[in-house]
């Protein structure tokens, strides 16, 4: 049941203008997370319009409320893994629909399909990971485990459910034919999510953009042009002022940390990255922004340098901060503690 009230004031409500939830809303530098949470959803609906997609495909209000309003209640709440999460993954995919003109790279199905995917894509994620889905032969892996990527197959298949709820389906006024392609598209996309999918279709990306031969009539090339958006949509925050991307990292290893716990309290050795004891926080984000997430900015540089510069740069800020904190802790000048490596 969707409450009435929300829909009450989503659909009443005067619609804000762009800067009033932060400023420079469409632009790469803004940073979602500072937008007020109770204009959350008021800003999704806002991202639509703006992207004309609520004309275009004769979305009503209610409808479009009711579907934000019920993507909103089906994140639960770790520290990561949240509608915060969601919101700030949908404003990236906003971002690069906006400021990329992927009208001239996507199918305007594949245009909707991304923005929708993006806001749905972790929806009921427990705070866990596939590993621990399928070590712990949980309902989910009982479920897909057969065919892997786990949580993700789970994360569709809510999607799914949201848009065949009365009232909810965005996509009422498509035809059957263009309601399955959108199901296909958005199946894909968040199937992208899973990073070990990111890391075995990384080497074809990196070839299609380094040839500088992307053919917007070819399938394949607009399917792993949004694998890689939708990485960098979720990757967004560390293109970030460091506040926020260090704020992140706290939320990210709390998450880690919990889970390592659980997996300790079941007798079983989590990885490093999972361990309070052992984990070297920036030594793993060192590794992790050079090795994962760079290349995906670095990539998406390669096809639109005028626009990405400014993504590729954050991010090699935000690496030589973690950097300067390693060293610190290497010179034992400062105190190995979360006040040290995630306030001051
Ligand atoms: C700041 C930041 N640090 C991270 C450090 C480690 C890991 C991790 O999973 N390490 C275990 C592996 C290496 C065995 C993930 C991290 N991470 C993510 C993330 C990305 C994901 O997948 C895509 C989006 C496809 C890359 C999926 C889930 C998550 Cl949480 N988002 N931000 C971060
Ligand atoms: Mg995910
Ligand atoms: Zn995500």
């Amino acid at each position: 049941h969707v409450p009435d009230r929300g829909i009450e004031e989503l659909t009443s409500a005067p619609t804000k203008r762009m800067e009033d939830f932060c400023p420079n809303f469409d632009s790469f530098v803004s940073v979602p997370r500072h937008v007020a949470d109770s204009d959350t959803c008021q800003a999704v609906m806002f991202m639509f319009d703006d992207l004309s997609l609520t004309k275009q495909y004769r979305i009503h209000r209610t409808t479009l409320a009711r579907f934000v309003l019920l993507a909103r209640k089906g994140y639960r709440d770790p520290p990561y893994h949240n509608w915060s999460h969601a919101f700030s993954v949908a404003h990236f995919t906003y971002l690069c629909l906006k400021n990329l003109r992927l009208e001239n790279y996507l199918t305007p199905l594949e245009y909707f399909s991304f923005l929708v995917a993006s806001l749905c894509h972790d929806i009921d994620h427990r705070g866990t990971n596939n590993s621990f889905e399928n070590s712990s032969g949980s309902a989910l892996s009982g479920l897909y485990s057969s065919e892997g990527s786990v949580l993700e197959r789970h994360h569709f298949s809510q999607t799914v459910c949201i848009l065949n709820r009365e009232g909810c389906n965005v996509f009422e006024n498509l035809s059957e034919k263009e309601y399955s392609a959108v199901l296909d598209i958005i199946r894909d996309i968040i199937l992208a999510t899973d990073l070990a999918h990111h890391l075995k279709i990384r080497k074809d990306i990196e070839a299609m953009v380094s040839q500088k031969k992307f053919d917007v009539h070819n399938q394949q090339h607009r399917y792993l042009l949004l694998c890689l958006l939708m990485t960098a949509s979720d990757l967004s925050d560390q293109t970030k002022v460091w506040k926020n991307t260090r704020q992140v990292a706290k939320l990210i290893y709390q998450e880690f940390f919990s889970l390592g716990d659980k997996e300790k309290s079941l007798g079983k050795q989590p990885a490093e990255g999972m361990d309070r004891d052992k984990a070297d926080i920036p030594q793993l984000q060192v590794n992790f922004l050079n090795i994962i997430a760079a290349p995906v900015y670095k990539a998406m540089e390669q096809i639109w340098p005028n626009e990405c510069g400014v993504l590729c740069k954050q991010i090699e800020r935000n690496i030589s901060n973690w950097k300067t904190i390693r060293q610190k802790l290497e010179n034992k000048e400062v105190e190995k503690t979360d006040r040290t490596i995630f306030e001051e």
